[in-house]
């Protein structure tokens, strides 16, 4: 055998098989193994052990590689909930907690300052969650599709469980657990009533007793009309007391089975969805007449204000109009979850005037991690800004400061409990997400819902130096590409406050002409009104009003063209295409040169990425470099589509030192750009 053909054989076959798996299947859980185990120094003190402290044990046994750990419950401790403190000398690091999860939260991060490399001698933290609930939303169906998911099938296998058991469910509870997630709703919101038949309750409680161990609870979305859809009765009137005992019984049910259930979550009277509203009863009545059925055992009902019916008045006004009127009506273990913005998570919305407003109700904020709006899992964007946005934005409804993150996080408005929810980007891809990059989408929202004060660089920091390397020539270029990258989407998407231009259906390329849907409000031209004089929606007293529903100041801030923030511009204005922006250039010049910065930084992401080679493993590197090159064509397909469409209208030319089109608009008239146009 020739030496060239052994260093073939090394390279090709034994190496392979040497390295770990770099298929994203890890997620940002790449600790070091200790070999044999041999950190038994360990111990855990509690009156009982319980599994999750021996999940935290595992987890610091098998990962752990410095000093000695202590793992205490300290019931006085009680104050900081599930959160924990973490105390070095040198010789000895402790962590206690007064609940057991809390010690696998100290646990994991632990793990996670070793990965950063951080100076452990004498650390000294104390961690208390910003919400008691960090809770995903599965839009899972039951024949394992996945609304609006971009990973593959559903990981839930309903037709092998509760039998067979996939490996995954476990991964996926160690992986919410890493970040502090400790909620889960199972199926999605557009509910079968098929996922309370017994025979599904059964497959639910296997799911429930493996997740217990990292103490991840178990929620479902119900369809209302479950009564009589599967109990026969007259109907699904909340007053109907046939209908309260068959939800009473049915909770009973639940908990025999799974006894930390958490509770239901509910879209009603919404997008066909039946609701109490079929039978001349209120949002309230529905949410209360269910919420009964759970409070004995301390279930939670989270009722959606994502409603918005036919009507001839502005979509993004009718949650507001809808729950205002109720506030004060709700029963106390109702939470109102509510999007972060007024329409749809568009890639920017404001933020949705109803935070703020319910002033006896508790609220919860509902984000989108699938990137049903943002290029599926197609397109880079790192949402951690976004989240922030909405966080950290100041509704005025105290007072100045009074920020949504202090309206849901029991500062301004003290709950009950207190909650924050995503719908989850998570299927059954190897890389669990279809993008390596909408990983980080996952971990931003679970440790945002841990703790809202991180930055979008720490919590990237973190991510990037887990899941990839902490070398700084990876780490910072590629950082800077993903705080900029949402921003980026907006550019070449729906700059300047422009929304919804969507391609109708599937939501992911671009549709800004006239089509055929079956309502209005389901066409772009409703959302960005182009005509020729100018292009906008007009939300001040002039149009739709929806400014009055904002708080002071922001209702006159918003409802002033000089004094509307540019960025969302368009989202409360119809302008004139020639109206003068901040730095001087025409409104149609400024959309011209938005939508080129968009195409152009998505290149010079594809650049960036391009240097990285050295640093990371081939599979991860061409996998995203490829999703780059998708994200940069559909780039210019945006531009493209939108600039020549618009011009219809503005009539005027594309500035010249833009490169030109280089679709024709009737062929993009004929092609709705969605997913399969790529394979
Ligand atoms: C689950 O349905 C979704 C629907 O697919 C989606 O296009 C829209 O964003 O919102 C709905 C909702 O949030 O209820």
């Amino acid at each position: 055998m020739n030496l060239k053909y052994i260093y073939c054989l090394f390279f090709m076959v034994v190496l392979p098989s040497i390295l770990p798996a770099e298929d994203g299947s890890q997620l940002w859980l790449r600790y070091p193994t200790n070999r044999n185990n041999i950190q038994t120094e360990q111990k855990a003190t509690s009156e009982q052990s319980g599994v999750t402290i021996s999940v935290a044990l595992k987890e610091l046994n098998l990962h752990w590689t410095g000093q000695r750990v202590e793992l205490r419950i300290d019931k006085k401790l009680k104050a900081l909930k599930d959160g924990y403190e973490i105390k070095g000398n040198g010789q000895l690091i402790t962590v206690t907690s007064a609940q057991e999860v809390g010690l696998l939260y100290g646990a994991f991060h632990l793990l996670r300052l070793q990965a950063a490399k951080a100076n452990l001698s004498d650390i000294n933290l104390t961690e208390k969650p910003s919400f008691d609930i960090r809770i995903l939303n599965h839009w899972d169906n039951l024949d394992g599709t996945i609304e609006r998911g971009y990973a593959g099938y559903s990981l839930w296998k309903w037709d092998e469980l509760p039998n067979t058991v996939s490996p995954r469910y476990e991964e996926y509870a160690r992986a919410n657990a890493s970040i502090g997630i400790n909620a889960t709703v199972l199926n999605n919101v557009n509910a079968s009533p098929d996922i309370l038949k017994g025979e599904y309750l059964n497959k639910v409680k296997t799911l429930a007793d493996i997740f217990r161990l990292y103490g991840l609870k178990v929620y479902l979305s119900v369809n209302f009309s479950s009564p009589k859809i599967l109990g026969g009765t007259k109907d699904a009137d909340p007053l109907n007391p046939e209908v309260k005992q068959w939800w009473a019984n049915k909770v009973k049910e639940i908990y025999k089975l799974i006894p930390d259930f958490g509770g239901f979550l509910i879209k009603a009277n919404s997008e066909g969805q039946p609701g109490p509203q079929d039978y001349g009863r209120t949002h309230a009545d529905g949410a209360n007449m269910i919420a009964d059925a759970l409070k004995p055992y301390n279930g939670i009902v989270m009722w959606r204000a994502f409603v918005y019916s036919p009507s001839d008045d502005d979509r993004a006004k009718q949650a507001y109009l809808e729950f205002v009127p109720l506030d004060g009506q709700f029963h106390d273990n109702v939470i109102i979850q509510i999007k972060n913005g007024p329409i749809d998570f568009q890639p920017r919305e404001p933020f949705n005037p109803l935070f703020g407003a319910l002033r006896k109700t508790p609220e919860m904020i509902e984000f989108q991690i699938t990137q049903e709006y943002l290029g599926f899992s197609n397109h880079l964007a790192y949402l951690a800004p976004l989240f922030k946005e909405t966080l950290d934005s100041d509704t005025y409804s105290d007072g100045a400061g009074s920020t949504i993150a202090k309206l849901t996080d029991g500062t301004l408005r003290p709950a009950k409990v207190t909650a924050i929810s995503a719908v989850a980007n998570i299927g059954e891809d190897t890389n669990w997400c279809g993008h390596h990059f909408a990983q980080s989408n996952w971990y931003a929202f679970g440790r945002l819902a841990w703790n809202h004060q991180l930055s979008s660089e720490e919590i990237a920091d973190e991510w990037i130096r887990m899941t990839f390397t902490d070398d700084k020539n990876f780490v910072t270029p590629v950082k800077e590409m993903m705080l900029t990258s949402r921003e980026t989407v907006v550019d070449y998407m729906m700059p300047l406050g422009i929304h919804h231009i969507f391609a109708e259906g599937h939501h992911y390329g671009p549709q800004p002409w006239l089509s055929e849907a079956g309502r209005k409000d389901w066409t772009s031209v409703y959302y960005h009104n182009a005509d020729n004089t100018g292009i906008g929606f007009d939300r001040t007293e002039t149009g739709s009003n929806a400014v009055s529903q904002y708080f002071s100041p922001l209702n006159k801030i918003y409802g002033n063209i000089e004094t509307c923030p540019e960025n969302l511009l368009l989202w409360f204005h119809h302008v004139p295409w020639n109206y003068q922006m901040k730095n001087g250039k025409t409104l149609w010049d400024e959309l011209c040169y938005k939508y080129d910065t968009g195409v152009k930084t998505v290149r010079e992401y594809q650049k960036i990425w391009d240097q990285t080679e050295p640093y990371i493993d081939t599979q991860r590197f061409r996998e995203v470099q490829s999703k780059l090159k998708i994200q940069a064509r559909d780039a210019v397909w945006w531009k493209d589509a939108c600039l020549l469409y618009f011009q219809t209208f503005s009539k005027q030319p594309i500035p010249y030192d833009i490169e030109r089109p280089v679709h024709e608009l009737d062929d993009l008239k004929k092609i709705k750009l969605d997913m399969k146009h790529h394979n």
